[in-house]
């Protein structure tokens, strides 16, 4: 009989353009494992698997669910480049610290996005070395502080610091490997809501009070308004701490920006270490670029990686996609890259940088959405006018030197609002939903090269 990966690549073959089928999953090989109902893929290095990760997920899930009958759990990784070049040809998986992780509550999502990041492949600036730094030391015994506090506005790396922190924290090998649960706030949340739901609340409490060593907890602001969540959250880390345990948590916010937080949340959250990354400097930019390219087994001409780097200059995670979309294109038309192609490529990223004028980017947002001012600035709660203002509130952020404060009190609205727009904005972008990506069009409209 064939082998499920094959069936679900007869699928995927069927369904993608030809181009992607043969460039992004040729290269994997699977093997799906019936007892855990796991499909495991390994990529040839991590820029495959990160691309196949972000963009084909639901797909393969989707077709591996038409060959298996069940929707199996995913996980996709890359060869590390020193067992790539074993002679004997059967690398051990780079997610295999994953496995060794003992994760409290299992999902498709947690499993295939756990701890893709290492210190290694994190290039080192000015703007994010206190954070770095920070995040190495955290990892080791003796360190004095039992919690770290990451900050930045998206695509800046605060992920790839805090799951590099749960590969070593969870991979160490002199040592029983350490239980890190690594979950988004918004898990967090909805985990206590179903407990609390299905009378399980002690258990909810022993998994994330008694069962783990580590708490890594990724964008806390979502707690902002969540009166009872906030308060169970308090308590476990109070709880984890007072056994010595240690807590890393993630946010886009700085805790006194977040005020709809309970001011001993605020407190606490301030306890520990903080550490903010700003963003990256030209030369950093660029090392990140020739890092990316490498691991794609290309070399970018100078010129090019220059040309990109100048030009988006606040967000890595568009970096990245500007130049897989680079590759892709040269390897679709079977050309060389060159400087005309990075500059056709880049007709798609918004470009415009920081310190634009906040009334520019109302002007801009009310001409693309044809929405008159009064709307915007509104409190209207009309689909399409939220949608407007929530965007203006996330390109205000990004590209003004504004506080929260300062866009509200210009849309007459609280800042807790602002950083409620602003939040849902990244998330629909970052995930690449439907809206994500008609918020993204817009946005390119708003900020036109
Ligand atoms: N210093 C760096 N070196 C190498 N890659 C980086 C660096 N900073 C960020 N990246 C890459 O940029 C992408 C986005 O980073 P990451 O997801 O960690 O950002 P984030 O701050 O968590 O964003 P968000 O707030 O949207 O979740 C990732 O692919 C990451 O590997």
């Amino acid at each position: 009989m064939t082998d499920a990966w094959e069936r679900i690549q007869i699928i995927l073959e069927k369904s993608l353009k030809s181009g992607i089928f043969q460039l992004w999953i040729k290269p994997l090989q699977g093997s799906f494992d019936p007892d855990a109902k796991i499909l495991r893929l390994q990529a040839p290095n991590e820029f495959v698997a990160s691309w196949v990760r972000e963009r084909l997920q639901s797909m393969i899930l989707e077709a591996g669910q038409d060959v298996l009958g069940v929707t199996p759990e995913l996980e996709i990784s890359a060869f590390r480049a020193d067992e790539a070049a074993s002679p004997l040809g059967s690398p051990e998986k780079a997610g295999a610290s994953e496995t060794r992780m003992h994760l409290p509550i299992q999902s498709n999502i947690q499993v295939v996005s756990r701890f893709r990041y290492s210190f290694q492949d994190f290039v080192v600036g000015p703007s994010n070395e206190l954070a770095f730094v920070a995040s190495r030391s955290f990892c080791r015994e003796q360190v004095s502080s039992d919690q770290l506090f990451l900050c930045s506005s998206t695509g800046l790396g605060k992920t790839h610091l805090v799951q590099s922190m749960g590969n070593n924290l969870a991979g160490s090998s002199n040592k029983e490997a350490l239980r890190v649960a690594y979950l988004t706030a918004e898990e967090f949340a909805c985990q206590l809501i179903q407990a609390i739901k299905s009378k399980q609340v002690e258990r909810f409490k022993a998994r994330y009070r008694d069962q783990i060593d580590i708490l890594m907890l990724e964008d806390i602001h979502f707690f902002q308004g969540k009166e009872k969540i906030q308060g169970e959250f308090l308590s476990t880390i109070n709880s984890l701490q007072g056994q010595g345990k240690k807590v890393v948590l993630s946010s886009s916010f700085l805790p006194k920006e977040l005020n709809d937080l309970d001011s001993n949340l605020v407190s606490r959250l301030c306890r520990g270490f903080m550490a903010v990354i700003d963003k990256p400097d030209l030369g950093t930019r660029q090392e990140i670029l020739r890092q990316k390219a490498s691991s794609l087994q290309i070399s970018l001409p100078q010129e090019v990686s220059h040309l990109l780097a100048e030009r988006i200059q606040t967000d890595i995670r568009q970096l990245e996609s500007c130049l897989s979309n680079l590759v892709f294109k040269a390897r679709m038309l079977k050309e060389r890259i060159t400087l005309e192609m990075a500059l056709e490529v880049l007709k798609n990223y918004d470009l415009k940088e920081q310190n634009l004028d906040l009334e520019e980017i109302i002007r801009s947002v009310c001409r693309v959405f044809d929405l008159p001012r009064e709307k915007v600035c509104s409190k209207s709660r009309k689909k399409q006018h939220v949608l407007a203002r929530n965007l203006a509130f996330y390109l205000a952020r990004k590209y003004t030197g504004h506080s929260l404060k300062d866009i509200g009190r210009r849309f007459n609205r609280r800042h807790s609002t602002v950083l409620k727009g602003v939040a849902n904005v990244e998330k629909e972008v970052n995930t690449d939903t439907p809206l994500g990506r008609q918020l993204k069009d817009a946005a390119s409209r708003v900020m036109p090269n």
